[in-house]
């Protein structure tokens, strides 16, 4: 219960609905509270009338029921408030914690991605956050009454005749012990399950945003047969949790059965006593039914219960992951929804630097001594030093694992080096705020990133404040116009997830608008290799030219005719430099690039397929 305990304080914020609840939980177990006695007192003055005493029969009827039917509609309508509350309260909540969730992910260093399944990410977030405010608003809409309801019966069984009251307060806590017993096993078989959910919408959700691959490699049959097994691993694991719930439920219901009997044989005996009135016994009978309301319903609290603490545990074992410390740029959501832009001091974040490249400091780039390994161990870069001078193209070039990709990745600081330091426009990528910093930086990668939304919507992303007149032209640089106005709906015709309604260069055309609008001073440009036809890769070709002129840019160099235009080539071999300088230099140096050279002049299988090691295309 410490978790859920710890949900509410965490949403603390929600405090006078938390209230409001509270104050109509009171008056609702007050209004079914007085419903008992107000028939004790019919049953008795119908009793009187009966043996001709007391007054007339009709008018003991009307005020009677009169009464009853005055405190049904006060439980009634103020139960129906504190639900209505408690609905408003549960979705508040649930806003809260799933924009606290996604903030989070938001905030955690990459290397968390690295070893986690995008669907099973979303697949927990989900779950966790339903049950806890399943429970919660639950809680608020039936136990709260409940439990006070309980407490109030146990005073007054206690008052009236106290061995009632000591055989409820008996089989409560019989009760609880029973289900707390059955239900930590219950929970392991929960976690279990919960487990192959996971993995199965993990693997889900990759497969339906692969669905091309999928469909192309004729995999269908294999995905569903293990999503299946995942599912059926889930009933039977329901059938063992289950079985072992419901075998436990008939001791506990026994129990309970056992002890409400002795309860009824101590009513009817005090009533043929003569020490309970009829109306007294009409009372007892009608409490123990309010008593009993509980005890059916715990194994469902418990039930939801055990659901939501394993949610909330779910929930707080990501939430309480550090972040990444350069995080700080990410928006932090508030209690009221508004978001505030914050650094991790809690100071308002910079204005955004300026775009012109004379603004950074040369050189631009710095790799120092640098070393990485993904896992901390296995080295997959050593020994990088580089600089890179204000305005320069460099490309880099190296065998497929080399440490391309890493090297890229470091510098957009996803990776902090485990050695020695890089530094992008001044900012030291291990501590600066990465927001600065990725202001400095524009990209275009092989596979456009785009995003579902309307063409204008993806090429203004860095920039959503964007004229349309802004965003034309940044396409129209991008050799993008002449497309985009071929389509019905033009700048505003949706794409599809990640764009899957574009061509391959269309894509790619978009993504270079979308690196021109931001107009950043530092290019990191992952150039498209075979994915686009000689003519598309013209004219992406084009566009990416022009969007170099300027900046200084980083290339990983998919093409000779880019490697030789740039200032200076970076050959990387096993994750270490082996040579650096320009074209002409490394063309006869007998190192990598004279070899790609060589390799492009040859019309041998063998050394065409070498070239493609290196990721060349031509
Ligand atoms: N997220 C990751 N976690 C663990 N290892 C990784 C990760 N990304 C890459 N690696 C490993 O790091 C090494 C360098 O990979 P990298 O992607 O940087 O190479 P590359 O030169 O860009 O290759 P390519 O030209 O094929 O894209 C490879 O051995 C790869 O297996």
């Amino acid at each position: 219960m410490r978790s859920i305990a710890r949900i509410m304080r965490a949403t603390g914020s929600l405090w006078p609905f938390y209230l409001g609840i509270l104050i109509c939980s009171v008056l609702t177990a007050v209004g079914s509270l007085a419903t008992p006695f107000v028939l004790k007192f019919a049953t008795d003055a119908v009793v009187a009338a009966l043996n001709g005493h007391g007054e007339s029969t009709v008018r003991i009827i009307f005020t009677f029921a009169g009464l009853y039917l005055v405190m049904q509609l006060f439980s009634t309508f103020i139960s129906n408030y504190g639900g209505y509350l408690g609905d408003i309260m549960g979705q508040r909540m649930r806003s809260l914690l799933s924009t606290r969730y996604f903030h989070k992910l938001l905030s955690l260093p990459q290397s968390y991605f690295d070893t986690q399944l995008t669907g099973s990410v979303v697949s927990r977030l989900n779950r966790s956050i339903a049950e806890v405010t399943f429970f919660i608003k639950s809680m608020s809409n039936n136990f709260f009454s409940t439990i006070i309801t309980t407490i109030a019966v146990l005073i007054i069984m206690f008052v009236y005749y106290w061995p009632l009251a000591l055989l409820l307060l008996v089989i409560y806590p019989t009760y609880l012990w029973l289900t707390g017993l059955t239900s930590r096993k219950w929970q392991v078989w929960e976690r279990d399950k919960n487990e192959h959910i996971d993995l199965a919408g993990g693997r889900f959700n990759e497969v339906i945003s692969q669905l091309r691959v999928v469909k192309s490699f004729g995999t269908q049959a294999r995905e569903l047969a293990a999503f299946t097994r995942h599912f059926t691993d889930t009933v039977s694991l329901t059938k063992d949790q289950s079985r072992h719930w419901h075998r436990m439920d008939n001791f506990r219901r026994s129990a309970l059965n056992i002890v409400f009997f002795l309860m009824y044989l101590l009513i009817f005996w005090k009533t043929l006593e003569g020490d309970f009135s009829l109306g007294d016994m009409v009372l007892m009978i009608q409490l123990m039914a309010m008593a009993s309301q509980p005890v059916a319903m715990l194994s469902w609290i418990i039930d939801s219960a055990q659901r939501a603490i394993a949610g909330s545990r779910e929930y707080f074992e990501v939430m309480s992951l550090p972040d990444d410390p350069r995080s700080g740029s990410v928006v932090a959501p508030t209690v009221t929804g508004t978001i505030d832009r914050v650094s991790p001091d809690g100071r308002e974040e910079r204005a955004p630097m300026s775009n012109s490249s004379e603004s950074l400091p040369d050189p631009v780039i710095t790799f120092e001594d640098v070393a990485f390994a993904y896992d901390g161990e296995q080295a997959v870069l050593q020994d990088i030093n580089l600089a890179v001078s204000r305005g320069e193209k460099v490309a880099f070039v190296g065998e497929s694992g080399g440490g391309k990709s890493t090297l890229m990745s470091l510098l957009q600081g996803l990776y902090i080096p485990t050695e020695g330091r890089v530094t992008v426009a001044g900012f030291d990528t291990s501590t600066s705020t990465l927001g600065q910093m990725r202001e400095a930086m524009g990209m275009v990668f092989q596979d456009a990133s785009l995003f579902s939304g309307t063409i204008a919507e993806n090429i203004a992303y860095a920039r959503p404040q964007a004229t349309r007149e802004e965003i034309v032209e940044a396409a129209k640089q991008a050799n993008a116009d002449v497309f985009v106005q071929q389509f019905a709906d033009g700048y505003d015709s949706l794409i599809g997830e990640r764009g899957l309604k574009l061509s391959g260069g269309q894509k790619q055309r978009i993504a270079v608008a979308r690196a021109i609008l931001k107009d950043a001073p530092i290019l990191i440009l992952d150039e498209a290799t075979s994915a686009l036809d000689t003519r598309s890769e013209r004219v992406v070709q084009e566009a990416l030219d022009r969007l170099m002129i300027g900046r200084t840019s980083l290339i990983i160099a998919h093409r000779l005719s880019t490697i030789s235009a740039v200032d200076r080539i970076v050959t990387l071999e096993n994750g270490r430099i082996r040579e650096v300088g320009t074209p002409s230099e490394l063309a006869t140096s007998g190192g990598i690039y004279s070899e790609l050279l060589e390799l492009q002049m040859s019309a041998t299988a063998a050394d065409r397929q070498r070239l493609k090691k290196f990721g060349i295309v031509g």
